[in-house]
């Protein structure tokens, strides 16, 4: 009989950090994000083993559902793991309970408190709370008021609020909210999420940058002539054009998911792991990025909006076309932009990123390029030698590839490139956990590292507000230039980075 052949690369892998009692509280568990992601990580958790069994999830929102109520919801959320594993939906189920709260009204807020109070008994949860705000964002400050004023989080040891994304809209509402929730908690409580920072592969830039040798040396101006920053979508708005419409891409996915993943490209090298010391240096990076021309934006930053497309068999409408968006609608469905980082390692180094929905293709990736070789000493195929790039792949086929030139065979010198590749899945054999698998375990264990800190947020808005302001006082400066769907976006992103002799990624 043959053994079974077991990957050394999955020894030791799964899964050191269990989640300590606690009820988690859900506002806005009758919500698509409660639908869509949080409950589903709450499933995966608990299939890992890392849900104690002192442990409680309470659903609340205003509608007057029950704890059986909310169970079928649940039940219908997860039903394709439900299938794979009903005896762990039995189980996990044992565990959900709704109390109906609606968060203006203080007396919901009492009744909250008699409730966890319940449960801690029930369940031996000793008073350990998670409060999720999965609630419009105009409820994130007068939510955390709420809490504090029904003196739900007065115990810093073991109440702590996670609050979603977007967090302001511009600096000065960012300042104002951090202000305020900094008013009824402390800082160590405070969770703003970001679902990015819980994507494995945007943790593994971490790693590979400051586990390696090899990579810090050369992560620098004399060796990188440019960094690309993509995530790219392939659906469209969907049925959120009511949020979308007055966030638009940058606000969406720049502002936060795309600027923490160069911060993470970018930062200096922490003194050690730790969640201030990592905080520290992305506030640090963040505060020195700056767009290329902050006097003239129209010259490092382009708009679009995607226009219809796709098949006969699979028509896509255009972005004014979509239900509840305005059919004069100026929000911008595609970012391009570049900027600087005004530093020692980057000076001089551009970075550019871009974002948009309805792409060609759904991806997200790091792309660093190298300098080229100072002299070409072979022919290359193709009739020019390519630069060396390093690709962090966030997103799909998660892993990296480094392309370098190597000798063409045969009887002449010619150079050509090749890849050397890693990827997750072929490694450790498995798929990696969603962000917020990683995320939700993060906030109930009270591990703020991959959490983004009050000056962070700041410094982020800081960075994009003139453009915000810019975009909103003198629109025909930054105009929304039309893309179809299934495209890579307006001609005029690759003009913006043509002018300096370069090409985006197309994979
Ligand atoms: N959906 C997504 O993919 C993403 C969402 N987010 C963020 O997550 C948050 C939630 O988004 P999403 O789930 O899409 O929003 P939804 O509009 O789907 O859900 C909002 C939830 O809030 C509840 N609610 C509304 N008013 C109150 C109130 N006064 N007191 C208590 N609960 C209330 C609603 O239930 P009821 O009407 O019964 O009160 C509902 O459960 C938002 O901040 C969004 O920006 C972030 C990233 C992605
Ligand atoms: O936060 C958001 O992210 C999603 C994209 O997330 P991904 O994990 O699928 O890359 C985006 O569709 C959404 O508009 C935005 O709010």
């Amino acid at each position: 009989m043959s053994m079974p052949v077991t990957n050394p690369l999955r020894i030791g892998l799964r899964q050191e950090r269990v989640v300590p009692p606690q009820c988690l509280v859900i506002f806005g568990a009758s919500g698509d994000l409660t639908h869509r992601k949080l409950v589903p990580a709450l499933f995966e958790l608990f299939k890992q083993r890392r849900l104690p069994s002192e442990f409680a999830i309470l659903g609340c929102a205003r509608r007057p559902w029950t704890d059986e109520i909310f169970k079928e919801k649940m039940e219908e959320a997860l039903s394709s793991q439900i299938k794979e594993s009903p005896k762990e939906w039995e189980l996990f189920s044992q565990n959900l309970f709704y109390e109906p709260v609606d968060l203006q009204q203080p007396e919901h807020l009492v009744k909250l408190g008699e409730r966890l109070e319940i449960i801690d008994k029930l369940k031996a949860t000793h008073g350990h709370r998670t409060f999720y705000l999965s609630v419009s964002p105009k409820f994130y400050g007068s939510g955390c008021r709420a809490l504090a004023a029904a003196g739900l989080l007065k115990d810093p040891k073991r109440s702590r609020v996670v609050i979603e994304k977007p967090f302001g809209r511009d600096f000065n509402s960012a300042q104002s909210l951090n202000s305020l929730v900094q008013g009824c908690a402390q800082e160590s409580q405070i969770f703003r999420i970001d679902h990015y920072l819980g994507k494995e592969t945007v943790q593994n830039i971490l790693v590979l940058r400051f586990a390696n040798t090899i990579f810090e040396p050369i992560w620098n101006r004399n060796y990188i002539s440019s960094v690309q920053i993509t995530s790219s979508e392939t659906v469209g708005v969907e049925d959120r054009a009511g949020y979308y419409e007055s966030s638009g891409a940058l606000r969406d996915m720049v502002q936060n998911h795309l600027t923490q993943m160069l911060a993470l490209t970018a930062m200096e090298p922490p003194g050690h792991f730790d969640p201030e010391a990592i905080r520290n240096e992305k506030a640090k990076v963040l505060q020195a990025v700056k767009l290329a021309n902050e006097e003239k934006p129209w010259e490092c930053c382009v708009r679009g909006q995607y226009s219809k497309g796709g098949s006969d068999e699979e028509p896509l409408l255009g972005y004014r076309d979509e239900p509840g968006v305005d059919p004069n609608s100026t929000t911008e469905t595609y970012v391009a932009m570049k900027l600087f980082i005004d530093n020692w390692r980057w000076q001089g180094v551009p970075f550019y990123v871009r974002t948009g929905k309805r792409l060609a293709k759904r991806l997200s990736e790091v792309v660093l390029t190298f300098r080229e070789a100072p002299v070409h000493l072979f022919d290359a195929a193709g009739g020019c030698p390519t630069s060396n790039q390093l690709i962090l792949r966030i997103q799909p086929n998660e892993g990296a590839e480094f392309s370098f030139e190597v000798k063409s065979p045969g009887s002449g010198m010619r150079s050509r490139p090749v890849n050397m590749e890693f990827s997750y899945d072929e490694s450790f054999g498995e798929p990696s956990d969603e962000g917020y698998v990683r995320l939700l375990a993060d906030a109930m264990l009270g591990d703020p590292t991959l959490f983004t800190r009050s000056d962070e947020v700041e410094a982020a808005w800081r960075l994009y507000t003139p453009l915000l302001e810019k975009i909103e006082d003198s629109p025909w400066e930054l105009p929304i230039y039309p893309y179809e769907s299934r495209t890579w976006g307006p001609t005029e992103s690759d003009l913006l980075i043509g002018k300096d002799q370069l090409l985006w990624r197309r994979p």
